[in-house]
């Protein structure tokens, strides 16, 4: 289990009724008090594997997860554009830049959870249902806060700003450095790639990363490691395929995490150690989703209790 840290309000039910006796003067400035998010959780978890028997592996989760990575990874901490808060991927250009491609089946799902709480912001919505897709796919609890609100099309940021799966890791630590973070917690989080796959008709790309691919583990640093990697020959961009099956893919940046000796030293350590693993995941995508969002003061940090 996953304590929470000290300072952190667990999700109990007292929390949940002093939420509701705020809401009862329905607040109209605030209107993320207005919110039972352990019932918002509980909706988006159900919603996860509904009608998902056609699709991919048979659930939303990874994409649901790589909608709130690609909301909040645009983040630049110089200007501190960009990031979670907006939730400016509802409009185009951005939601029609090469990387947000296929994101639109997220972002549909997710607009029947809008409807039912229309004081939830979209910003604050594609956040925790990143949250529930970690959770609810085996993996470890994550703190949560509300009150991001969403801005208008101004706000969107310029193409370019998340990762070139084509590229090696001078160009993942610039990206991944522009917002903030260091080379421990990139390995964290791009083991994240445990879950799901890639689609030729959105990245170009094809194939899962590991055999288990709506299964929250750090299996993702396993094969990295462990399997024999070679070039898949086909017409399609380069990409790495596991000799034994050929089923299993790995991108050229991922390939450079283990490539590149300080990545690599997280990428043996998540591989050996899975608790550690979750631990570092849990505080970089805690991070991930609040990058350049200015709380208001009574935000609370909140955990959920999966489905
Ligand atoms: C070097 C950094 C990264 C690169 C180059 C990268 C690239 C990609 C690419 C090319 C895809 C396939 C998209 C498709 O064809 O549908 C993908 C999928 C995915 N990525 Fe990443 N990614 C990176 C980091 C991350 C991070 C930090 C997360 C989350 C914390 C993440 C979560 C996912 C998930 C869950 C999928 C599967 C989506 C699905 O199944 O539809 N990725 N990524």
């Amino acid at each position: 289990m996953y304590a929470p840290q000290n300072n952190v309000i667990p999700y109990t039910k007292d929390k949940v009724d002093d939420i509701k006796v705020e809401s009862q003067q329905k607040s109209a400035h605030a209107p993320w008090k207005n919110i039972d998010y352990q019932a918002v959780y509980n909706d988006i978890a159900a919603l996860l594997d509904k009608d998902a028997e056609d699709y991919d592996d048979g659930s939303f989760g990874p994409i649901i997860l790589r909608l709130a990575w690609h909301a909040s990874g645009t983040y630049d901490k110089k200007d501190h554009s960009g990031g979670s808060n907006g939730a400016t991927m509802r409009f185009s250009p951005e939601s029609n830049h090469g990387a947000n491609r296929g994101l639109e089946v997220a972002r549909h799902k997710l607009e029947l959870i809008k409807q039912k709480y229309p004081d939830l912001s979209y910003a604050d919505l594609w956040t925790l249902a990143g949250v529930v897709a970690v959770q609810e796919l085996g993996g470890p609890q994550i703190t949560w806060r509300p009150g991001r609100s969403d801005a208008t099309v101004n706000k969107c940021t310029p193409d370019g700003r998340l990762p070139d799966a084509s590229q090696k890791q001078d160009h993942v630590r610039d990206v991944f450095y522009r917002m903030g973070f260091n080379d421990q917690e990139i390995v964290a989080l791009v083991g994240a790639h445990a879950l799901g796959r890639c689609h030729r008709e959105r990245s170009g790309y094809d194939g899962p990363w590991t055999f288990s691919p709506i299964s929250f583990t750090n299996d993702y640093f396993n094969q990295l490691l462990n399997q024999n990697w070679v070039i898949k020959k086909w017409d399609g961009p380069q990409q790495f395929v596991d000799k034994d099956t050929g089923s299993i893919m790995m991108l050229p940046a991922d390939m450079s995490l283990k490539e590149d000796p300080e990545f690599r030293k997280y990428v043996e350590l998540y591989a050996k150690d899975e608790e550690r693993f979750f631990a570092d995941f849990a505080k970089a995508f805690k991070k991930l989703i609040e990058l350049g969002v200015d709380f208001p003061n009574d935000s609370p940090s909140l955990t959920f209790k999966p489905l």
